[in-house]
C-alpha cells in the first residue's frame, strides 16, 4: 500500500505523535555566521512527556488547541502557530514528490510553556513532519532537510534521538549510550525570547564542547561528570531578562537533583535525579516553595546501542 492510499480507509484514520521537550544538556556557542545565526555545539536529550499532537484528514485544513499552554497561543493568528507553517511544508514536499497530502485537522494539546527554552514549537513542528514521513516514506530526506527553515531546532527535534548536534543543530551525531535519568522540569513563568537571548551574549566564539566518549554515558554519574566540564552559555543573558533562573538551579541542587541547569535560551531549568522517588521529593519541594512556577516530572528517552548497526 503506498502513503497516499492509506487516506482512504472505510473509518477515519488518526495520527497520534507525542511532542517531547528538547533539553540542552550542554550548550556552547562557538561563533557567528554572516547573516546573524550562532552555531553551537550541543549535547541534546528528550523527554518521554510533552505536547501530544493528533492529526486527521479533513475537509479543510485546521488547528484546535487545548492543554494548559493553549492560552499562550490562541491570542496570536492561528497563521502564526508553526504547525500551520509546517503542515504548508510537507504539502509542498508531498506534492513535489508526485503524491497528494490531503487537508489535515490539526488538534495541539499544549502542555509545554511557551518561549521557555525546550523547543515546544519545534516538538509540534518536528511531530507533524514525522507522521507525514511515516505516510510518505519517500518524502522522509527531503522532510528532514527542510525542518531547519522552521527554526534551528526542529531538525533535532525531528530525528528525537539524544545527540551531539553542531551547527545551527542541523548537524547530528547521536549519542550510541543515555539510561533513562529521572528528570524535573522548572520554569518560572516567564517568557524568554531567544533573539533577545542570544543579543545579550558577551562572548559569541567560545570552544566547543569536550568529545562525547565513544560508548556514550552508561550511567547518571558518568553523565554528570561530563555535564560538569560543560557550560550553557545561553544562562548568564537569559539570566538577565529572567532573574530566578539561578536561584532554581540551586533550589533543585538543594532539592537532590544530581545535576540543574538552564536549557536553550531559557528560562526553564531540568534537574537530573538518580530516582523517580528523588524526584518526586523535589517536585514537590519545588511545589510547597513556588506554586506558581510550572514543574514536570518525567524521564530522558534513553540510547541503546543495540539500535546501532556497526
Ligand atoms: C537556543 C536553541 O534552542 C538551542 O537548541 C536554538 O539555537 C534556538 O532554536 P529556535 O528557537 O528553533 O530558533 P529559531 O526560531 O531558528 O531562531 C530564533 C532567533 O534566535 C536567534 N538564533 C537562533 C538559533 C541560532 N543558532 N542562532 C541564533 O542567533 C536568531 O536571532 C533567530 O532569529
Ligand atoms: N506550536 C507552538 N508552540 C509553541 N510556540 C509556538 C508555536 N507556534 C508558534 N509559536 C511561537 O514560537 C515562539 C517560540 O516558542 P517555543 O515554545 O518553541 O520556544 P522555546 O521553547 O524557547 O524554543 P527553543 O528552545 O527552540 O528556543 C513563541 O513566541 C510562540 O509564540
Amino acid at each position: 500500500m503506498d502513503g497516499a492510499s492509506r487516506f482512504v480507509p472505510v473509518s477515519t484514520p488518526e495520527w497520534h505523535a507525542t511532542a517531547p521537550a528538547k533539553l540542552n544538556l550542554a550548550l556552547h556557542v562557538t561563533g557567528q555566521r554572516a547573516d546573524g545565526y550562532h552555531t553551537l555545539s550541543s549535547l541534546v536529550a528528550f523527554t518521554e512527556a510533552g505536547d501530544g499532537l493528533t492529526v486527521r484528514p479533513a475537509e479543510l485544513d485546521g488547528l484546535t488547541l487545548s492543554g494548559r499552554f493553549a492560552n499562550a497561543l490562541s491570542d496570536g493568528a492561528a497563521e502564526e502557530n508553526i504547525l500551520v507553517k509546517a503542515g504548508r511544508m510537507a504539502r509542498a514536499i508531498v506534492d513535489a514528490s508526485g503524491e497528494e497530502l490531503p487537508p489535515l485537522a490539526l488538534h495541539l494539546e499544549k502542555s509545554l510553556p511557551v518561549a521557555s527554552g525546550i523547543g515546544g514549537g519545534s516538538a509540534d513542528a518536528a511531530a507533524l513532519l514525522r507522521i507525514v514521513a511515516d505516510l510518505f516514506p519517500r518524502c522522509r530526506e527531503s522532510l528532514r532537510s527542510a525542518a531547519l527553515a522552521l527554526g534551528a531546532d526542529v531538525p533535532m527535534c525531528f530525528d528525537g534521538c539524544p545527540a551531539l548536534v553542531e551547527g545551527l543543530g542541523e548537524i547530528s551525531s547521536p549519542l550510541r549510550r543515555l539510561p533513562a535519568v529521572d528528570c524535573l522540569l522548572v520554569n518560572p513563568g516567564l517568557a524568554v525570547s531567544t533573539p533577545a537571548v542570544f543579543r545579550q551574549l558577551s562572548c559569541r566564539s567560545n570552544p566547543p564542547l569536550p568529545p562525547v566518549p565513544a560508548a556514550g554515558f552508561a550511567s547518571l554519574a558518568a553523565l554528570v561528570d561530563y555535564l560538569q566540564a560543560s557550560r550553557n552559555d545561553l544562562a548568564a543573558p537569559a539570566g538577565q531578562l529572567a532573574p530566578p533562573i539561578a536561584a532554581i538551579e540551586a533550589a533543585l541542587a538543594q532539592a537532590g537533583a544530581a545535576f540543574a541547569r538552564m536549557s536553550g535560551s531559557g528560562a526553564t531549568v531540568f534537574g537530573l535525579f538518580a530516582s523517580s522517588a528523588a524526584a518526586s521529593r523535589a517536585a514537590e519541594i519545588m511545589a510547597r516553595q513556588h506554586p506558581d512556577y510550572w514543574v514536570m516530572q518525567t524521564r530522558l528517552r534513553p540510547a541503546d546501542p543495540e539500535d546501532f548497526q556497526t
